[in-house]
């Protein structure tokens, strides 16, 4: 097998034919195959939030503490956060996906790079793991697939899993509730798309296939919950069109 190159890896053209009958998005093995270019493609904003999430890791991490990357799909922030971390740190990083096929891919990506801190790579519902004595928590990009009732309930384990001063750094897909603003913003991330190289068949099948699997939630409503879960201190640190990413700081204990 040729050496794994984490900076080289194929195009997505995953909607670029037309299909008979298009199923509902997965994130099989297809997907994980041209993951970094989709993302890179499709999320404004991703690098500067994988970067910004490096630099809260570097600000909020704790000694003796876990480290999670929720929905880690290969891995990206998971990497980054090591990438800020103390060699000596005693830190454990705990990388999770229900996608086998992302952590088949993930762990190429984890093995690329060497480094004493250990990134556990967790293949299981977010929805069902224990998050303990954690400093950072990290979910980019997948609250927005987990079923709505249950968002609430897992936000509150999370919350319960920080440490007094632990962060939850959280990046969503959002929608508008006010019809022109949502109309404008899609329109700019459409266009994002095109600019990126994305047909118009590409776009109406993606969207096609997302429909009822991402789920957006406005920023209002993720503000709202993440308050009554208890997290004192919420705020988008960054947004591109419609995808925001808000820090969530856990009060220090009284
Ligand atoms: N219930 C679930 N439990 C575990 N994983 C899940 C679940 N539902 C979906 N996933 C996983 O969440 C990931 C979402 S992608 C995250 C990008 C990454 N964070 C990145 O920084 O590159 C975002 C996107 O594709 O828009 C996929 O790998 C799913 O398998
Ligand atoms: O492509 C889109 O329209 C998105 O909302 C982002 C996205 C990126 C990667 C997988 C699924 C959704």
């Amino acid at each position: 097998m040729d050496t794994f190159d984490p900076h080289n890896t194929p195009r997505d053209t995953l909607f670029a034919q037309p299909a008979e009958a298009l199923g509902a998005f997965q994130f099989d093995q297809s997907v994980a195959a041209v993951f970094p270019d989709m993302i890179r493609r499709s999320v404004p904003g991703y690098q500067t939030i994988l970067a910004g999430i490096g630099e809260l890791t570097a600000r909020y991490w704790q000694p003796g503490s876990r480290l999670y990357d929720l929905g880690c799909s290969l891995g990206a922030a998971a990497l980054t956060m090591r990438r800020q971390l103390p060699e000596e740190a005693e830190c454990t990083i705990v990388a999770v996906d229900n996608s086998e096929a992302m952590l088949v891919r993930a762990r190429e990506y984890v093995d690329a790079y060497r480094s004493d801190i250990p990134i556990e790579l967790v293949c299981a519902d977010v929805c069902d793991i224990p998050i303990e004595n954690a400093s950072v928590v990290v979910m980019n990009f997948t609250l927005q697939f987990i079923d709505p009732a249950q968002r609430e309930a897992l936000l509150q384990r999370i919350y319960d899993g920080l440490r007094p001063g632990g962060v939850l750094i959280l990046s969503e897909k959002i929608h508008f509730d006010d019809a022109a603003i949502q109309d404008a913003i899609e329109h700019l991330h459409l266009q994002f798309k095109r600019a990126n190289g994305y047909s118009e068949l590409e776009i109406s099948q993606k969207r096609s296939a997302l429909e009822n699997v991402l789920i957006t939630d406005t920023l209002d409503t993720h503000l709202a919950r993440l308050h009554r879960v208890g997290f004192a201190h919420v705020a988008p640190w960054f947004q591109a069109y419609n995808f925001a990413s808000l820090l969530c700081i856990k009060g220090e204990a009284p």
